[in-house]
């Protein structure tokens, strides 16, 4: 049986004064929604305490952003798998498109980053995906197939979700066409050994598509950036029908 997973990553936006502001008007909605969504917030790292201490008790799960493979170390700017699940952290983006684009994340760090989060007990969210220039040029399946191959290697896929991103739809509001999506997110399971593991949407998802993208039979929940920011946008995603 595979779970709903709905993620909210906050990028670098809200302060705690804006996190906790968030919560206020989050919260409440929460009484529609049924069960058997896991709902996550993903904040900034400065952000992560203060939303943990507001949402002790509550069905919202705290993710981080990243995480280092290092126990510890001379790593300057990092931060350790230890200290996100000192303050209640269940779940890690990996691999996020930004980060490899901007941060020189490579599939070989991803894996290691990954294992270090599966080592502490983390869940990672495994962010995959093409670009424009891939799409167009016929290399999504493959590319996807290499992402997953080399950042997968010995890792629990008992303990893992993966995350369907492709760049082009990524805080541009030209959602991937939820068909699509489905397709890419069935391939991403042909590929894995658990068919268990719950398999996300990201790219400009809003409270207008979530229903639509929800429908496909593929896909397990969704990795939601811009729209997450605002309380009521971010209740209606997973409150979706
Ligand atoms: O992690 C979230 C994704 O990058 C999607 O961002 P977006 O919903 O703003 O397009």
């Amino acid at each position: 049986m595979r779970k709903i997973v709905i993620a909210g990553n906050w990028k670098m936006y809200k302060t705690q004064a804006e996190g906790t502001e968030f919560l206020q008007g989050f919260m409440p909605t929460l009484e529609e929604t049924p069960p058997d969504r896991e709902v996550i917030l993903c904040p900034p790292f400065t952000t992560l305490g203060i939303l943990s201490k507001n949402l002790h008790g509550s069905r919202v799960q705290l993710g981080a952003q990243n995480l280092h493979w290092a126990d510890a170390g001379a790593f300057t700017g990092e931060i350790a798998p230890a200290m996100l699940t000192e303050i209640g952290v269940r779940y890690a983006i990996i691999g996020h498109s930004e980060r490899r684009q901007y941060f020189g994340e490579t599939d070989e760090t991803v894996n290691k980053r990954l294992k270090a989060a599966q080592k502490y007990g983390i869940t990672p969210i495994l962010c995959v995906g093409e670009s424009k220039q891939q799409r167009d040029a016929g290399e999504t399946e493959s590319l996807i197939i290499s992402q997953l191959e080399k950042g997968l290697v010995d890792i629990d896929q008992n303990n893992l979700v993966i995350a369907y991103e492709p760049i082009w739809a990524i805080g541009t509001g030209d959602t991937c066409e939820s068909k699509e999506a489905n397709r890419v997110i069935g391939l991403i399971r042909s590929q894995l050994s658990n068919p268990d593991v719950p398999i996300q949407y990201g790219g400009s998802v809003k409270h207008d598509n979530i229903d639509e993208i929800m429908a496909q039979p593929e896909i397990d929940g969704a990795l939601v950036g811009g729209a997450s920011l605002e309380p009521a946008s971010f209740a209606r995603i997973v409150n979706y029908k």
